[in-house]
Parts: C-alpha cells; sequence; structure tokens
C-alpha cells in the first residue's frame, strides 16, 4: 500500500500533481453521444451552450463492430469543436474489454487537452482505479499532459456497490461516481427489464382492517444503493451522480427519478436524449424560492451560529449549514447560466420585501 504522503504525487515521471480538491464545476446534465453516428455528432456544436457536460460514449450502446469509428469520431470532434465552459468527458469501455486500453492510450495521447474526465464501467474495486491511474499518469506524461485527467466510476456491479467506499477513497484522481442501474440490476440478478425507475410490483401494501381495496405504495428500488453512494462520495469528498434513464418517453417519471436523486445530495444525471437535458437542468438546479430562503437565513444568522426564527420555523447552525448548501450550489449555478442568475435575483429581491 502507498504511504499517505505519496498520495499527492505523480505516478509517472512528468505526469501531473493530482489534484487536492475536486473543483465543482457545473454538471446536472452528462449528455451522452455516440462520436461515431455522424448525425448525432453532428449536433455536439449546438449542444455545447445547452449541456453542462458532453460526453463521447464509447462503451455500451456502441456495437462491437463500431468501436473503432466511435472512437476515431470523438477524436475528430474534439478537435473540431470550441467547448468554452461546457467539460469533455467520455465513457471508456469496461477494463475487461479488448477496446480499453486502446481507448485510453489514443485519448490521451491525441485529446488529452481537451478532456476533463473519463468515466470508467463496471469498476468492480480499488484495483480498477489503481490500473487506470497509473497508466494515465504514463500517458499524460507522454503527452506532455499539465492537468490531470480525472476519473469517474460507474457503481454497477454488486462487487461495485459492497466496496463503494475504497473505490471513492482510491485515488486523488476521483471525481465522482454514476449509479448504472441497468447493469447493476443484471449483476444482481434483479428481475427488471428497465433502465432505472421504478417497478410496479415492488411495492408495500396497506395492513388489512381499514379501506377496501387495501392501498398499495410502489416503493424506490434504487434508494439503498444511491443513498449509500452519496455518503461514499460526500466522505471522500467527490460528487455523486444518478445516471441513465432509458424511458425516454416518460418525461415524468424520469424527473421524479432525478429529483430523488437531487434531493438525496447527487450533482447530476446522465441525459440520453435531448429532451432529457431540461429536465436535468430544472431538477438539478435549486428552485428561485428555495434560494431565497437558503440566502435569508444565512443572512439572518450572522456568524451561523445561535437560533433564531424565521416565520416560525427555528434555525441554528445546522440549518445554516443546509442553507449554504444550497445557496453555493446556486452561485456555482448562477455563474454558468444568466437565465437562473437572473432568476435566483429576483426571487431574493422579492423575498427580502
Ligand atoms: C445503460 C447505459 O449504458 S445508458 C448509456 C448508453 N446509451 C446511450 O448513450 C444512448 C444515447 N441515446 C441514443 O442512442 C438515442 O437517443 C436513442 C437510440 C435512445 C433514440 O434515438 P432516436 O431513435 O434517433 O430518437 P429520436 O428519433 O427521438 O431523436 C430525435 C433527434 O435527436 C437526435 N438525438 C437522439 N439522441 C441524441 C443524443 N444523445 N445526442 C444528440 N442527439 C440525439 C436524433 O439524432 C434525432 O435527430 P434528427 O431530429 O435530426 O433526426
Ligand atoms: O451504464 C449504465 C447502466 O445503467 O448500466
Ligand atoms: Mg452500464
Amino acid at each position: 500500500m502507498r504511504s499517505a504522503k505519496d498520495f499527492f504525487r505523480p505516478l509517472a515521471v512528468g505526469a501531473p500533481a493530482p489534484l487536492r480538491e475536486v473543483p465543482f464545476r457545473p454538471s446536472r446534465m452528462i449528455h451522452f453521444f455516440d462520436p461515431g453516428n455522424e448525425k448525432m455528432a453532428a449536433k455536439v456544436p449546438a449542444l455545447v451552450s445547452e449541456v453542462d457536460v458532453l460526453l463521447g460514449n464509447l462503451e455500451d450502446a456502441v456495437a462491437a463492430d463500431r468501436k473503432e469509428a466511435a472512437r476515431a469520431g470523438l477524436v475528430k470532434t474534439a478537435r473540431a469543436t470550441d467547448f468554452g465552459g461546457t467539460q469533455l468527458w467520455t465513457r471508456i469501455n469496461s477494463l475487461d474489454s479488448p477496446w480499453a486500453l486502446d481507448d485510453l492510450v489514443t485519448l490521451v495521447t491525441e485529446i488529452g487537452d481537451r478532456l476533463d474526465v473519463v468515466m470508467v464501467p463496471k469498476v468492480e474495486g480499488p484495483q480498477d482505479i489503481h490500473y487506470v491511474d497509473r497508466l494515465l499518469a504514463q500517458l499524460e506524461a507522454k503527452a506532455a499532459l499539465t492537468r490531470p485527467i480525472l476519473v469517474h466510476a460507474i457503481l454497477e456491479t454488486a462487487a461495485g456497490v459492497t466496496a463503494v467506499e475504497e473505490i471513492a477513497a482510491a485515488s486523488p484522481r476521483m471525481q465522482g461516481i454514476s449509479l448504472g442501474p441497468a447493469d447493476l440490476a443484471a449483476d444482481r440478478r434483479m428481475k427488471t427489464t428497465r433502465v432505472g425507475g421504478g417497478h410496479p410490483g415492488y411495492l408495500v401494501r396497506e395492513d388489512p382492517g381499514g379501506r377496501a381495496p387495501r392501498a398499495t405504495y410502489q416503493q424506490d428500488l434504487w434508494h439503498y444503493t444511491l443513498a449509500r453512494m452519496v455518503d461514499a462520495c460526500a466522505a471522500h469528498g467527490i460528487l455523486p451522480y444518478y445516471g441513465p434513464f432509458g424511458d425516454i418517453q416518460d418525461t415524468t417519471a424520469c424527473e421524479d427519478q432525478f429529483r430523488n436523486a437531487f434531493l438525496l445530495g447527487c450533482v447530476g444525471a446522465w441525459s440520453l436524449h435531448p429532451v432529457q437535458i431540461g429536465i436535468a437542468r430544472r431538477v438539478f438546479s435549486p428552485a428561485p424560492q428555495e434560494v431565497a430562503w437558503a440566502r435569508r437565513v444565512i443572512a439572518a444568522m450572522g456568524d451561523g451560529t445561535g437560533a433564531v426564527m424565521i416565520d416560525g420555523k427555528m434555525q441554528d447552525d445546522a440549518t445554516y449549514k443546509q442553507c449554504r448548501v444550497v445557496a453555493e450550489l446556486a452561485d456555482a449555478l448562477a455563474a454558468r447560466d444568466p437565465e437562473l442568475a437572473r432568476a435566483y435575483a429576483e426571487a431574493t429581491e422579492e423575498a427580502a420585501r
């Protein structure tokens, strides 16, 4: 095991030093596109101003005989596009596939200066992160990169879930973790055939003796895993995300799934189709009234200690900290999103009247 003192040393001579803090950059939607699909790739320039993150997907959803085309398409798109403040990520193929090594070698040496984050699928434990960590350092040194590429793990195997804390802590490169409900369901042998979302059979039923018919309430299949992942991420200073919602037409259930994740601590989710971009933007941006309230509590709490009453509700050090979470997120998003900045300013003025 490496000494704690070595944790922030580069893993290859000439590689950039690891970051000490994960920079918070808005990432409400990680928008997936297939870079080998010319029609989809042609939409990237128009999407740059619409999304926080564009992700060139090389893994599942790209057919085996299209892997090389997708990789080459990503190199082409990355070179041809001005991303401005929008992040460029990629999802490489899984580490047990014949493509993962070439994905990393090609992308880091060809477009490493444009890539912010590499998403690694089917992570089973810290050993997978250590492998990618060392390889990235070697390639960054070779490509003379001056800033480290960060790593994002998908939590989508039972082994990964049992090791989620160790995965989150595996490297200073760790940027975040996404829940991957589709592969996780298969790996756990769950009896669902959906990409995220609930299932009408997973429910609790009202006790007998009351109303007839007895009411049933659908339960959330993903709550346990998502909550566990959020704790692991928060404890290790990295960012948690809900992953994909596959029923593209069911925008209502998509919004519900995203909102549950937001309220539980996630900072974003994946958008698989343009229709999910606006949903993620709406859900993962705190509501203007919440922001106005948070700012009001912060202003009333002074140095953040003690207790005050506002509108009949007790506020103290703990609610002050909750309000700071909301207000700081709002400030970070407003810096990128002028429309949101205006809505927050208006709501704050209104609340002060
Ligand atoms: C479990 C997991 O691993 S999830 C992650 C892997 N999966 C993915 O990445 C899937 C990404 N998304 C897609 O491949 C597609 O959205 C699909 C296959 C789901 C649906 O595609 P389509 O059948 O073309 O959808 P639809 O007809 O509604 O598309 C409307 C338009 O949006 C475009 N579009 C669809 N998805 C995207 C996208 N992700 N990015 C950019 N444009 C897109 C289509 O090209 C189409 O363009 P057009 O109007 O010029 O013809
Ligand atoms: O990759 C995502 C998943 O849900 O599987
Ligand atoms: Mg998957």
